[in-house]
């Protein structure tokens, strides 16, 4: 299976770049995981509504623009629908069953996601009602994936 995370802007802590790169590591044994991170946008304090719409689109192209025809797109977004664990195990396993090998997963960058990015997407997934920042929601999603293969798997991993 091939899984894209698909991001705004340029990861910047250390930190967060450690635990990515520890979780994507341990999927290496399960799928070939690519991080792809597009520009972001400037986005001062105080824009209009239009303006951050404008913002959105002109990020949502950039993100559209790396997913091809064939792949099966994840956006990750607050309003989306909540899945447990098992539930993300689960969907990964059908899509490998029925042949989806090209998986992306969308994080949104500081304002969030485009209608025309969130129109593209098989499926929108909220993490909860709570608002995650964009770079650290990288690092959550990295360990859900990971978790989702060993449930998947059967393999033992922590409660
Ligand atoms: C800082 S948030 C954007 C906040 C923006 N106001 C919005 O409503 O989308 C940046 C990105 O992180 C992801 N994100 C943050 N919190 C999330 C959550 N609880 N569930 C799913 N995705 C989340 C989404 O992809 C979002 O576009």
């Amino acid at each position: 299976m091939n899984i894209s995370i698909i991001c705004v802007g340029k990861l910047k802590e250390k930190y967060l770049k450690q635990g990515i790169e520890e979780y994507t590591k341990r999927l290496s044994a399960y799928a070939n995981v690519q991080l792809i991170e597009v520009a972001d946008e400037k986005a001062p304090e105080n824009m209009s509504q239009t303006e951050i719409q404008q913002l959105k689109e002109k990020e949502g192209e950039r993100i559209l623009g790396k997913i091809g025809q064939d792949t099966h797109v994840i956006a990750l977004a607050i309003e989306g629908n909540s899945w447990t664990s098992e539930r993300l195990a689960k969907e990964l396993d059908q899509l490998a069953t029925y042949g989806k090998s090209k998986i992306a997963f969308v994080i949104g960058g500081s304002v969030g996601l485009s209608d025309s990015v969130l129109k593209r997407a098989n499926a929108q997934l909220s993490f909860s009602k709570m608002t995650f920042p964009h770079q650290l929601m990288r690092l959550i999603l990295v360990e859900q994936v990971y978790r989702a293969f060993k449930i998947m798997k059967n393999e033992p991993y922590h409660k």
